[in-house]
């Protein structure tokens, strides 16, 4: 069966300082309220991410516009940052080859996808010098219209592209993903005559993997975006029981929450062994911090680690540091490649290195998930495991939606609004007010009139 398999065994093991189950018991009125919850917001239309796989004219929409850049470029730029960024990134990175931008286009099967997603000008700078600009198009992914990373990475885009190809020639290579309703790319989608895809107001963009702004990236780089969403769909059929052990995302909500509240587990690290859910693990931080974190000091931290590359790093700190983590470990069944590791003559002799011989590379990296998960609830680490039959559209469409609702599910148990982030807007308005946007002075006031620093605290 094609489908995610979601295991909390390792969070209720004695061993590990897990969860009794009457602590899952005494949750089942909250969980169900926290599902209500979220129903009653999306039949109310505020929150739509769980219907989007039902959107099939927006998908149609993504997949045209896709096939048309497909049919005149080689290249996409996608200028986004958060949530109009990490959703795209991480289905490509789940899906694509590895090295899909290094393929030859017979091989690719689509555009050579980017994700500038920053506005550091060395990287930038450095991207648009490599790229060649007649093969390249663009598309500026801004729900609000008005984020400063990513309008100045177009406004630069813009200016060259306008020189060298002029305004028809920018209008063939710039697609916009808005939302329709308000902000000032919507006025400049109009005046320029620029081709749009729409982003709903119901869908946040840290929810909007399925919008255009996931799925424009996806088609352009040849994903079967229609079998992603048809994952996706999938899973969300298996979550509309509001009782806890009937519907995986809440489940898994309900006990990371448990493990929090009940056993001081706030730290929710997300560890898939497969380098391409890499990507997804950044996605899934935002998700999570943005949506849980709130006031007053509210929310576990995320964070991401990769197997087995981080058994060699911060896996120490997971088995004999603070008591204050839950390991979610992510296992993909069969892998998309394998290769059997030979056994050189030389090497027969070698005990420490002969036993490697005849097993395959995957085989390594499952027994490592095996034993790292079972030496962390030995080591009173608490574990949950999910899993993935193999990495195709389908299973990681249903990963996308298994985490995005556990997420809406999560802010119910914690009692916060998961579909604001209300925290990011201090840090802007500083930056605004010292960049001289206008009715913005009092911020740049209260930044440069705080208190001078004290010099014997600066060294250099
Ligand atoms: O899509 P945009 O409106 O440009 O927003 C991009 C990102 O910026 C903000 O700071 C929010 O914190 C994120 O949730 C959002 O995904």
């Amino acid at each position: 069966m094609e489908r995610l398999t979601l295991d909390v065994n390792g969070a209720f093991d004695p061993a590990a300082g897990g969860l009794a189950r009457a602590d899952l018991d005494a949750l089942a009125a909250p969980a169900r309220a926290a599902f209500d919850g979220f129903e009653a917001r999306r039949r109310a239309g505020e929150v739509g991410f769980a219907d989007l796989p039902a959107d099939a004219a927006a998908a149609e929409a993504s997949r045209a516009l896709a096939a048309e850049l497909g049919r005149r470029f080689e290249n996409l730029l996608v200028l986004g940052i958060g949530g109009s960024s990490l959703g795209g990134r991480a289905v490509l990175g789940a899906l694509c080859h590895p090295f899909h931008n290094l393929l030859p286009q017979d091989r690719r099967g689509g555009l050579r996808v980017f994700f500038p997603d920053n506005s550091d000008p060395a990287t930038f700078a450095a991207l648009l010098d490599t790229v060649d600009l007649e093969r390249t198009c663009f598309a500026t992914v801004t729900k609000s219209g008005g984020t400063a990373e990513t309008m100045s990475q177009h406004m630069v885009l813009r200016e060259r592209v306008v020189a060298r190809f002029g305004e028809e020639g920018y209008r063939e290579r710039c697609v916009l993903v808005t939302d329709p309703q308000r902000g000032v790319l919507r006025q400049i989608a109009a005046d320029e005559r620029l081709r749009a895809l729409p982003l709903g107001a119901s869908i946040g963009g840290r929810f909007s993997v399925l919008s255009p702004v996931g799925l424009l990236p996806a088609a352009a780089a040849g994903v079967d975006t229609a079998a992603l969403l048809a994952g996706a769909a999938e899973l969300e059929a298996r979550c509309r029981s509001g009782a806890v052990l009937e519907n995986p995302a809440l489940l898994y909500a309900a006990v990371l929450h448990l493990l929090d509240v009940r056993r001081g587990r706030r730290l929710h690290v997300l560890m898939p062994y497969a380098d391409a859910l890499r990507d997804l693990g950044d996605w899934f931080v935002q998700l999570w911090a943005e949506s849980l974190g709130k006031n007053p000091g509210t929310g576990p931290t995320p964070i991401r680690a990769v197997g087995a590359t981080d058994q060699h790093s911060s896996l120490q700190l997971m088995m004999e540091g603070p008591h204050d983590k839950v390991v979610t470990l992510v296992r993909v069944a069969e892998p998309r490649a394998e290769l059997t590791i030979p056994l050189p003559a030389g090497y027969a002799r070698h005990p420490d290195l002969a036993y490697l011989g005849g097993h395959t590379m995957g085989e390594l990296l499952e027994a490592e998930r095996r034993a790292t998960g079972a030496a962390l609830r030995k080591n009173g680490r608490p574990t949950i495991s999910i899993e993935l039959p193999r990495l195709e559209p389908r299973t990681v469409g249903q990963l996308l939606m298994f985490l995005e609702l556990a997420t809406a599910y999560a802010g119910g148990l914690y009692g916060v609004n998961a579909f604001d982030q209300p925290g990011v807007e201090a840090g802007k308005r500083y930056a605004q007010g010292l960049l001289g946007r206008p009715g913005y002075e009092k911020y740049r006031d209260e930044l440069l009139g705080a208190p001078a620093a004290d010099p014997a605290l600066v060294l250099g």
